[in-house]
């Protein structure tokens, strides 16, 4: 009886101590994650932390210092031509044959990877660009062509897909569309380790996020848990006039009050008891409460002026 091939590992990436320095900076400082299968997995962090260069590694197309990488149980570097069929890459930088028409583009990409004509079509559609289908590379928008860029990455549906800022350039149609084709893609089944600045999308779409500054992770969390277990306050804005910044601080629990436009901003780590007292002073018409997002916990550990 022929061997038995080992089986797959469960997770889609591992990563056990991973640096990589150019010159003298540590862009990936000692990186340890791992990546289950079928996770939506954000990377998150300041220009400069180490997103990028950490993406590459795991994409197989940047070498490590020391540490080890471990992709469906393979090392992608040297470049592994088994693993390459099974992931997805669109960057900043995502290469294009400019000048043929956007299906032609596609079909080439696909005709790399042994895809035939219905994944092109499934392709354009996914991202809205079936009406764009001849139109030349060179003559699509910045926006279109992201959205090439990432049809490009999606054609010979890989099971692990890499994608870096997909929405930089998108305006907010395409963006929701994008997060609806993000969602199906997880749905069914497919890991996605995206790099996004945008903390409201990564609030809405990761499982998991890591924040990463200075090459090393920060936090890594599901969004939900971030948010309720970092320190960051709910703020209170009550309209101006109904409360004054003196009767504000005196409130047990308010750790600020500060008039912000034509409001009176209270802050707290208790919102409950803090409410209760400004319902006796001002009433609750008009208070907004508005509680600690994925962006507070990120500027609380990235420092506000990243
Ligand atoms: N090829 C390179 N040679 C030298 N330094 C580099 C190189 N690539 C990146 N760096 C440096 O390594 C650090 C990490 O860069 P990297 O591009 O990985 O960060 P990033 O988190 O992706 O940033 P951004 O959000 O701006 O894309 C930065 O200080 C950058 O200047």
């Amino acid at each position: 009886m022929p061997p038995t091939p080992p089986a797959e590992p469960t997770a889609a990436i591992v990563l056990d101590s991973v640096r990589k320095r150019y010159g003298t900076v540590q862009a990936v400082d000692g990186i340890s994650l791992t990546v289950p299968r079928g996770e939506f997995f954000g990377l998150l962090g300041p220009n400069g932390a180490g997103k990028t260069t950490l993406v590459e590694i795991m994409e197989g197309q940047r070498q490590a210092d020391s540490g080890t990488v471990a992709v469906f149980g393979q090392s992608p570097w040297p470049r592994n031509v088994r693993l390459l069929p099974r992931l997805g890459v669109q960057t900043q930088a995502s290469a294009f044959f400019v000048r043929l028409g956007a299906r032609e583009h596609l079909e080439t990409v696909a005709a790399l990877y042994g895809a035939g004509r219905e994944a092109v079509d499934r392709a354009l559609a996914s991202v809205g660009l079936t009406d764009h289908a001849a139109v030349r590379v060179e003559d699509l928008s910045g926006g279109q062509r992201q959205r090439l860029a990432i049809a490009s990455a999606l054609v010979h549906e890989p099971e692990l897909i890499f994608l870096d800022e997909p929405t930089a350039a998108l305006d907010p149609q395409a963006r929701r569309a994008l997060w609806q084709v993000l969602r199906d893609l997880k749905g069914a089944g497919r890991t996605i380790v995206y790099t996004t600045h945008h903390l409201d999308e990564a609030e809405a779409l990761c499982d998991r996020v890591a924040i990463v500054v200075d090459g090393r992770i920060r936090a890594l969390d599901t969004p939900a848990r971030l948010v309720a277990d970092g320190t960051t306050t709910t703020r209170l804005v009550v309209p101006a006039g109904r409360i004054t910044l003196d009767a504000a601080r005196a409130i047990p629990g308010v750790l600020a009050a500060t008039e912000q436009a034509d409001t009176v901003v209270l802050e707290t780590l208790d919102s409950g008891p803090v409410l209760a007292a400004v319902d006796e002073i001002a009433g609750l018409r008009g208070v907004r409460t508005l509680t600690a997002s994925l962006e507070d916990v990120y500027l609380q550990l990235t420092g506000n002026t990243s």
